[in-house]
Order: structure tokens, then sequence, then C-alpha cells
């Protein structure tokens, strides 16, 4: 068979391969395509193709590691400054007829103010930029334009941060601006002190620079502006000193919207708190003229913003703190208690969880927990609900799908599950816990993820171990996790109230009488090796809960335990 191979030119076709088309149709000849030589690999089978996913996600989040990038941050330094000002703008109006028209020079923007906003959906400091330079505000023009403001520059922290301004006399705090501009001019003269001091700050119109600086006017329109500036810098000392910034990000800034707002207007976004503000912008020469002087042939140039250092530090505020080994199912068992509402990924490799990530449960007066009822009852490998929920999305299912809040109102759901879940309305009691990266022995030595993450529990009033039962002896997981707790911090362990060892389902196996009692035979090893080990300050032993997080077995008792600490530790306060 004759097959003519034509290059891949997009665009017109050029001469040679307008006459190949024209002899392909005319002779009725296939154009070569690769598609019917080359062969398709065979479908995959679905084992190996889980397998090369998991291998997949594992190789992403160790990269994410290595990088640095998406590690726990819970404290960092960061200087902020606000955008500078727009320059005003030096310009006399110009008409036919008017060959001298007045200044028409207008004045600059104001440079963008930085805001700090928390944010519930971000869990470390890592995405914070150390350094935050808002932009600035553009230029003033001739024929009376003013310059645009800049936006104002939003970031954003998680909930739970503190925000501490540096004090004064603090090192690491960067220099204000005119701190700066000292530094820049010393060793100079004091003549090309004030020429540079003076172009940093006066714009002259194109060759009027000269005539300018010798005139009283200008001389006085300088030293107005000297004087101002130096008012502003011991009324921002005064501040600095007196009401050093400190913010306790602990709230969610929600901004009410009407609810007959018209459609297709922008609506006001939170803003969050004012840290640095942007620089005023420039006077243009029209903001000098006077009776006296009709023609000012100068304008000033932008303020600078505010500069500052602040630190910030993250203080998670969780009741309960899990604290296990890696794969022992923590952030599974987070996902059930939370119902899935906790955005925390799930694999079959060590070290998934990078960052601590805190979920809520809420607590109906019965005892039951929204996660129990509203949530699913398998709580599988993230990848996996992923897949499952995209094929239920393409087959439809989920098309008239009530949401959360939907079914809440939906009496049917009520009815069927009776009084005490409804819980916008029955909830009695919620808790926070937080699910944090494995911990295993030597930790301490930065093995693993190391073990600064449990900074994040120190406020955490009881901690849950969590311990896969599955594994040949449990017991020892649980000697190291103790030791480790008591290298980050002696006296740690004992804030230690419970135990839950995880995947029980694990050992049913088929469900044979023998099985059933080697399980039994290990829970109790573990529960004995907990009473002679793991005693409270006041003597109690720890309790042990043999739960499946996966299938949310035996869930119900671990919360009510956990519920009892929280109350303990609350009151206690
Ligand atoms: N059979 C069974 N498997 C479970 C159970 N809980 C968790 N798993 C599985 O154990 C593996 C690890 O679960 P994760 O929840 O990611 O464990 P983790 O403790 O958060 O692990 P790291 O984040 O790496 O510290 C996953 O494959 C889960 O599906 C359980 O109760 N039963
Ligand atoms: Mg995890």
């Amino acid at each position: 068979m004759l097959t003519i191979q034509i290059a891949n030119c997009s665009g017109r076709l050029c001469g040679r391969q307008f006459l190949a088309t024209a002899f392909r149709r005319s002779y009725h000849i296939q154009p070569f395509s690769t598609s019917r030589v080359v062969q398709q690999p065979p479908p995959k089978d679905p084992a190996q193709k889980a397998e090369e996913e998991a291998r997949k996600r594992q190789r992403k989040s160790e990269w994410k590691r290595k990088q640095g990038g998406q590690t726990f941050l819970d404290h960092v330094i960061i200087t902020v400054r606000g955008g500078k000002g727009g320059d005003g703008c030096a310009a006399f109006h110009r008409e036919k007829f008017v060959p001298y028209g007045p200044p028409s020079g207008a004045n600059g923007g104001r440079g963008g103010d930085v805001y700090i906003l928390p944010t519930p959906h971000l869990t470390t400091l890592s995405s914070v930029p150390k350094k935050v330079i808002a932009d600035a505000g553009k230029n003033g023009q001739g024929s009376w334009l003013n310059g645009k403001n800049a936006p104002p520059f939003v970031i954003r922290v998680p909930l739970g941060t503190i925000v501490r301004e540096l004090p004064i006399d603090d090192p690491r705090r960067a220099k204000d601006e005119w701190a700066a501009e000292e530094e820049s001019l010393e060793g100079l003269s004091s003549e090309d002190r004030r020429v540079k001091m003076r172009e940093k700050r006066w714009l002259h119109y194109p060759g009027a620079g000269d005539q300018n600086v010798a005139r009283d006017f200008f001389l006085d329109a300088e030293a107005t502006h000297y004087k101002l500036e130096r008012e502003r810098r011991i009324a921002r000392r005064r501040r600095a000193l007196e009401e050093p910034i400190r913010l306790d990000l602990d709230k969610e800034e929600i901004i009410e919207r009407p609810v007959d707002a018209p459609l297709g207007i922008k609506q006001k976004e939170p803003l969050g708190h004012l840290v640095a503000a942007g620089g005023t912008g420039g006077y243009g020469n029209t903001h000098f003229l006077t009776k006296e002087n009709r023609s000012p042939k100068f304008a000033t140039r932008g303020n600078e913003g505010e500069r500052i250092t602040l630190e910030l530090e993250l203080k998670l505020l969780a009741d309960i703190g899990l604290v296990g080994m890696p794969n022992a199912g923590k952030s599974t068992l987070l996902r059930a208690l939370t119902g899935g509402r906790a955005k925390t990924e799930v694999a079959g490799y060590a070290f998934t969880t990078l960052n601590p990530v805190v979920g809520i449960v809420r607590v109906a007066e019965d005892g039951t927990w929204e996660g129990s009822i509203s949530g699913s009852e398998v709580h599988d490998e993230t990848w996996l609900e992923e897949q499952e929920e995209a094929k239920r999305m393409q087959e439809g299912e989920l098309a008239y799908a009530l949401t959360r809040n939907q079914q809440a109102m939906d009496d049917e759901y009520l009815l069927k599950m009776g009084k005490g879940h409804h819980f916008d309305i029955y909830e009695t009691f919620r808790f926070t816990i937080a699910d944090n990266p494995g911990l295993i022995s030597e930790a301490s030595e930065d093995r693993g993820l190391g073990h600064s993450f449990l900074r994040s529990l120190e406020r955490s009033p009881a901690l849950v171990y969590v311990v896969d039962l599955s594994a040949p002896a449990p017991w020892e997981g649980l000697r190291v996790l103790r030791e480790e707790l008591e290298k980050y911090q002696p006296g740690m362990s004992t804030r230690a109230r419970l135990v839950i060892a995880n995947k029980a389902d694990l050992l049913a196996g088929e469900g044979s009488e023998t099985v059933v009692i080697e399980a039994r035979n290990k829970l109790r090893q573990l529960e004995d090796f907990v009473q002679q080990e793991m005693i409270l300050p006041d003597g109690r032993p720890l309790a042990v809960v043999p739960t499946s997080a996966k299938y949310s077995q035996n869930l119900d008792r671990a919360v009510a335990l956990m519920q009892g600490y929280v109350k303990e530790a609350r009151e206690a306060q």
C-alpha cells in the first residue's frame, strides 16, 4: 500500500503538503497514522494499579518532606513592609490657545496595606512568606489624574496563631525606613547627604531642578515636609513602644452577607488585622499652588510603607492529642471520629501525615457523636475513597444527594435517626482532637519526622496512645512512645490517659474459634502490660480500648472516655 507521510504543520498547508493532499484525495489514499502502528499497552489489573498509585503517592509525600515545604512549622519570624506610595506628578495643563495652563500634576496612590488573616484550612506556618512587601501605589499623572491605590496584601495564617511584634531593641527586628536610609548615607559629606535625601523625596519639572532648590518657596516646602516626617517617625516609635502588636488569632473572621445583596456585585472579603500600613502617595505640583506661586515646578515622591518584624507562633488548641507509631491508624481514627470532615491523608505507608491536623468531635446528649451517624461506616485509604467518589460522581449517583445540612433539616432523616441526632440542636459537648505525624524510636535524634511537632501538643490536656493491635508486640510500641514523649519534655507522658488498640478487626481472621482466642490473649497481654507499667499519677492504670477505626467499631467507648478526660481538664482549669 502506498503511504505518504505528511509533516505535522500547524496553520495553512505549505506547497508540498497541498500537493500531497490533492494527490491523496484523487487516489483515495489514507494518510499515514501512527495510531495504527503503535500497539496500545494491555490494560493493567486493579491490584497492580493500586500498587503503582500507592508508590506514586509515597514518592510525592517523600519529595514534599525533602523539600521542607510542607513540614510542620510552628514558629517563624517575618518582615513585613507596607507598599510604597506612588509619586506625585509635576505637570502643567496644555491646550490649544492655552499656552501657559495651570499646574495639573496629581497625587500618587497609597501603597498597599498588609493584613494578617486567620484561615481555618491552614495547619502550618510553612506557607507564610518570610518577607512581605505590598504593592506600591501608582504614580500620579498630568491632567489631574490621581494614581491608583494599591490592593491590600493578606497574609494567611492558621487559626491558633499568636502574632507578636518584635521589641524595638531586638536585634532580629528589621530597621525602619529612616534607620535604613541613615545607614545608606553613612560616610557621605553633609552636602552629598542633603542632595541624596532630596532626590529621595522630591521630583522636579524637567529642567527646573536647579532653579527650584535655590528658591525660598521650595526650601519652605521642604522644611514642612521634613517636619511632618519627623512627627510620623516619633508617632511610629511611640506606638511600637507603647502598643506593640499582639494578636491571638483563634477565631475565624466572618463577614455577614446581607440576604438581599444584589447579585453580581462583588462582596467584601474578610481582610483580617492591619499590621503594616502602606505609605501615602506623594503630592502632585497642584498641591503646592498658592497665590504667591502660581506655577510650582516640583512634586513629592511617595512615602515608604511601614516596616515591621513579626514573630508568629502556632499553638494548636486541641483537647486531645493522638500519639502513635506510623501506620497505627491515627488519621483513620480522626476521620472516623469526625465523620470524614477532618481532611487528613490516610495511606498504607509510614509518615503519611506530615503536619498535625485538628478535627472537632461533636457529642450529643445520649452519648452518640456526629461521626457515628452522619459519616460513612468504612474509612478507607484516601486515594481509594477519592476513586470511589469519582466513580459515583460519574455514574450520577450524587446528582440528587443531600448535603449534610440539608440532611439535618430533612424530617425523614430525623425520624430515621431518632431524637438526639440533629446535631445543630442537640449537640451538648464538643472537643477537638489532633492527629499527628508518626513517632518512632529515637525521634529525639531527629529520626523519622523528629519530634518537634509535639510542641503543638504541649497545651493539650490529654494525650491518647494509638497502637496497632495486629503488630507482633504492640506493647513494645507503647514503651517507645512513652520514652519519646519523656525525651521531648520530662513529665509529658503523665498526660497520656488512654491506649487505643486499633486494627482489632485484623485479628478476627476468618472468625474461627482459635483465632478469636488468640486475639483475646493478645489483648489481655497488652492490658497486663499497661496495668503493670503504665500507671497514672493517681495510681490508676491507663484505660485500654480495642477499636477498628477503619470500620468504626467500638469507638463509642473511646469517645465517652475522651469526653470524660476533657470535662475533667476543663473543670480543673
Ligand atoms: N484493617 C484496618 N486497617 C486500618 C485501620 N485503621 C487504619 N488502617 C489502615 O492502616 C493504614 C495506615 O492508616 P493511617 O490512618 O494513615 O495511619 P497513621 O497512623 O495516620 O500513619 P502515619 O500518618 O503515617 O503516621 C491505612 O492503610 C489504613 O487503611 C483499622 O482499624 N483496621
Ligand atoms: Mg496519619
